[in-house]
């Protein structure tokens, strides 16, 4: 039996951020498919730090997709190595190596005829783990990417959203604890605001279990939320920048990033700025089944128009407005997953998306576990736009003073008119 070691480590610690991720390396890479005349890859050469998301970006076709299958041998390259924490991964069997590499694909790729929780517990079941085990690990999971056990562990795929069917699928491909995850355009299938919110919880997942995890996506808005690091892509998988969002964004290293990512649009600068970064407003709080009668009072006193209510687990459950809990003796609930939160990692374009579409025109921010942090208002977000405006408009006027744009040939160049 082949039970990998990185499975005995628990998820659900609150001791900080940890980093149970493994580091890849990709050595002078090529794949060149039967009958092709060029190469889909061509001499791919990378370092995945441990611990990273890395978000693999470009054109259709330039070999995103092929370099990531090649990483769980899914595809074998032509040549070069790739090696898993200093190990070659040629070393052992192809389907052991998968059992080590969680996969999630577009819509979840469930099995229909299996329930919720024998798709998400079918790798630690090929490792041989007893049902019990099993058993505690799925509900674990489905706590984790915010399904409540009781209610889907026992469901069909038919029976879930779209975005549910996908947080099963990265349920699956964390089962068994695997050191790195490979996920291809893993949000591509599902509305834009439940792709927000799925890509909030694997940024919060992401801080909790510090895996290594390489994401193929064609939308470059998604990579600079993801992406502690991006990965720029020309035809032949041919880096054309390897770098931090902010990095990229600030000084993109030719044309074609610059084309690629837009360079310069505040609007791309505020997906850098995440949520977090921001003061959050503190308005008044009670748990379900308080008394009304204090919980108003206080709310009446802070001047608030609305109260945040908890569950005992510090989730937010609602939000409603004085008068709707007025003429009720004890505060109550609903079910989770009717409010519409916003992770502490999402970014400002998302919090204006989720204001635009609710009712306060603030939005609750949580942050591990869906724990209540605060809420953040339109006020702020705007603020924070302006000055991020002005801040670009000096940095374009310093930069016009330095360089005229019709003198920008590289010094030394002369004109011969
Ligand atoms: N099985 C195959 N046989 C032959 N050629 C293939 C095969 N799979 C991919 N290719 C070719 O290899 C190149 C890279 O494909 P790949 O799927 O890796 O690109 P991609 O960047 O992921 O594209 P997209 O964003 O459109 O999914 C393309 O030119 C594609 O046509």
């Amino acid at each position: 039996m082949t039970e990998t070691n990185a499975s005995t480590s628990e998820v659900g610690d609150d001791s900080g951020r940890k980093i149970s991720g493994a580091e890849l390396r990709l050595e002078a890479v090529s794949k060149r498919y039967p009958g092709q005349k060029v190469s889909a890859v061509e001499s791919l050469s990378l370092t995945i730090p441990a611990g990273e998301i890395v978000a693999f970006v470009g054109p259709s076709g330039c070999g995103k997709t092929t370099s990531l299958k090649m990483i769980n041998r899914l595809i074998e390259p032509t040549s070069g190595t790739i090696l898993l924490d200093g190990e070659d991964i040629r070393k052992e069997s192809a389907t052991s190596l998968r059992r080590k590499i969680g996969y999630v694909i577009q819509g979840g790729s469930l099995f229909p005829h299996m329930s919720v929780a024998t798709n998400v517990g079918v790798v630690p079941k090929m490792l041989g783990w007893k049902a019990d085990r099993i058993s505690a690990r799925v509900d674990e999971l489905l706590d984790l990417v915010g399904l409540d056990p009781d209610r889907y562990r026992d469901r069909y795929p038919r029976e879930l959203s779209g975005g549910q069917q996908q947080r099963v699928g990265v349920a699956r491909g964390l089962a068994a604890d695997p050191p790195v995850i490979l996920m291809d355009e893993p949000f591509g299938a599902v509305d834009p605001i439940t792709r927000q919110r799925l890509q909030d919880e694997l940024i919060s997942i992401q801080r909790e279990l510090g895996k290594t995890i390489v994401c193929v996506t064609h939308d470059i808005d998604e990579a600079i939320k993801l992406g502690d690091r991006i990965l720029i892509l020309q035809e032949g998988a041919k880096i054309a920048q390897y770098d931090t969002p902010e990095n990229i964004l600030a000084a993109p290293a030719n044309d074609f990033v610059a084309d690629f990512v837009g360079a310069g649009s505040t609007l791309k600068q505020l997906s850098l700025t995440r949520v977090r970064s921001l003061e959050l407003g503190k308005p008044t709080m009670a748990h379900v089944g308080d008394d009304t009668g204090p919980v108003l009072a206080r709310a009446e006193e802070a001047g608030d128009a609305a109260i945040v209510v908890l569950d005992d687990r510090e989730r937010p459950v609602a939000w409603p407005w004085l008068r709707q809990v007025r003429g009720h003796d004890k505060v109550r609930g609903m079910p989770r997953e009717n409010l519409v939160t916003l992770d502490e990692a999402a970014t400002l374009n998302d919090a204006l998306d989720t204001m635009l579409t609710a009712t306060h025109s603030k939005a609750i921010v949580t942050g591990d576990r869906d724990r209540y942090l605060g809420v953040i208002d339109f006020e702020s977000v705007t603020e924070h736009m302006r000055q991020t405006e002005r801040d670009a408009a000096e940095r374009v006027e310093q930069a016009g003073h330095e360089q005229p744009e019709d003198s920008a040939a590289p010094a030394g160049v002369e004109s011969d008119g």
